[in-house]
């Protein structure tokens, strides 16, 4: 793969995605992006409730990151972005958007270079121990740690074609972002 522009740090809720992202994206000089900001207020409650979401509360979200992630790679700016990704489809939403956008042509005819989203997934990887640990400690967060075991269920591990590295949380946030920068090299 040519050299990312972008990070996706995903996983099950808990499993440290902000944080990393958020530590990554310093020690890079990238743009950080949480996806929990962009959740809309229903989905928010949804989970607030204890109701796992489906298909149909992540796709415009995801739409919506994968807006995000274009806008700013066609701008030359490199992005991380902390979010959950738990199928193949969705990182496949992050990367290509939904609906394939048809090529543009600027006003000579020509066809413009699409922009590609070219993503380095890293999936934090733990046990549901040590995560539902994590989440039991973690204060003021409307994520309920009940709804962890439905995040495990529907979790699709990377696998080739996609371009990806697996890290256990069990390891400390030093050594998980000196990983991810060696990747990166
Ligand atoms: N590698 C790590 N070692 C120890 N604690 C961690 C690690 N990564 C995250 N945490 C802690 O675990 C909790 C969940 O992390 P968070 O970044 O909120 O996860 P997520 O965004 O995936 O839900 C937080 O309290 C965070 O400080
Ligand atoms: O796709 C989802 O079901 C959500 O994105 C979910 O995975 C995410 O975990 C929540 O938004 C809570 O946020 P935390 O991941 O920070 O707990």
């Amino acid at each position: 793969m040519e050299a990312p522009n972008a990070v996706l740090v995903m996983g099950v809720s808990g499993s440290g995605k902000s944080t990393v992202g958020a530590l990554l994206a310093s020690e890079l000089g990238w743009k950080f992006y949480d996806a929990d900001d962009y959740h809309p207020e229903e989905n928010r409650m949804k989970m607030q409730k204890g109701i796992p979401l489906n298909d149909e509360d992540r796709i415009p979200w995801l739409c919506k990151l994968h807006d995000v992630l274009r806008r700013d790679v066609a701008s030359g700016q490199h992005v991380v972005l902390a979010c959950s990704a738990l199928k193949k489809v969705y990182r496949d939403i992050l990367i290509q958007g939904k609906d394939d956008a048809p090529l543009k042509c600027d006003d000579s005819g020509k066809e413009e270079k699409p922009v590609e989203v070219k993503l380095l997934v890293v999936h934090l990887t733990g046990s549901f121990d040590i995560i539902s640990g994590r989440l039991l400690r973690r204060k003021d967060h409307f994520m309920p740690p009940e709804l962890l075991q439905s995040q495990f269920d529907t979790l699709e591990t990377p696998s080739a074609p996609e371009s990806f590295i697996q890290i256990n949380v069990d390891k400390n946030l030093s050594e998980i972002i000196a990983t991810i920068m060696e990747t990166l090299k």
